[in-house]
């Protein structure tokens, strides 16, 4: 094994020295990178006029350029308090109409959706150094809508949503073992199962910001702000 320059100039620690928990994670996370590998470049003056076309061109080249799992999301939601919290989602479009992801009404999300319909969506894609922020107002689709997304979706989709409680207390691994295989059985049987409680959401964009990161820290960031029916598009300090 090639040991590499900053294993070479690591002190030596004593064998009778302590192991220090806290100074060998700061290591760690000093030994790490970003923007350390070949990235595209960005030119914000030939950007279309809308954030849409431009995302699916983003995806598109995450996917390319070997990004596992692109269509994964961290959507923000926050309470009526405001207290603010993030879990990764899957998007399932992005269209027109915005951008739209499906999960269950009565989860900790849909219940601050509902208290609170704002969120904020956050695309991280290290294979191209790119981020893209999306902030706006989240509407859930009806009954109809929703069932006929979860229906169009893979058999494994259907079993998650039919297991359902989604973010309550679990008593036990065997209860969720239980509920997982009647699920699935069900999914099998019975693909067009409903699922009341699961919900197609879209989050209507007002604003979308597009990073492009630079080896140098030359980033690029390209915001785009809805205004009325168009778009104003402006540069960001990095
Ligand atoms: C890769 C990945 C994809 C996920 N996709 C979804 C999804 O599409 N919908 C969903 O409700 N939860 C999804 N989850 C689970 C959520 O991150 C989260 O654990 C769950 O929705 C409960 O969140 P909440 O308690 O904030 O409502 C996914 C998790 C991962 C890691």
């Amino acid at each position: 094994m090639n040991p590499g320059r900053d294993a070479a100039e690591a002190p030596v620690p004593s064998p009778d020295a302590p192991y220090d928990a806290d100074r060998a994670f700061r290591e760690l996370l000093r030994g790490l990178r970003v923007w350390d590998h070949p990235l595209p470049s960005f030119d914000a003056s030939q950007a279309p006029d809308a954030p849409l076309p431009l995302f699916r061109r983003w995806l598109r080249e995450a996917a390319e350029a070997g990004q596992p799992e692109p269509h994964t999301m961290t959507l923000a939601t926050a309470d009526a308090a405001g207290d603010p919290s993030v879990r990764i989602v899957m998007l399932h479009d992005a269209d027109e109409r915005g951008w739209h992801f499906g999960s269950h009404r009565g989860s900790r999300k849909g219940r601050e959706l509902a208290d609170r319909p704002r969120a904020a969506l956050l695309f991280y894609w290290a294979a191209v150094g790119r981020q893209v922020r999306i902030e706006g107002t989240v509407t859930a689709a009806d009954p109809g809508e929703s069932a006929a997304a979860l229906h169009g979706r893979s058999t494994g989709s259907l079993a998650a949503a039919l297991v359902g409680r989604q973010s309550e207390v679990l008593g036990s691994a065997a209860e969720l073992d239980r509920a997982a295989d009647a699920a699935w059985d069900r999914a099998v049987r019975e693909p067009d199962a409903p699922v009341p409680d699961w919900t197609r959401y879209t989050l209507r964009a007002e604003t979308a910001e597009f990073f492009q990161g630079d080896a140098r820290r030359r980033h690029v960031r390209l915001n785009y702000r809805k205004d009325g029916a168009t778009w104003r598009r402006e540069l960001l300090w990095p």
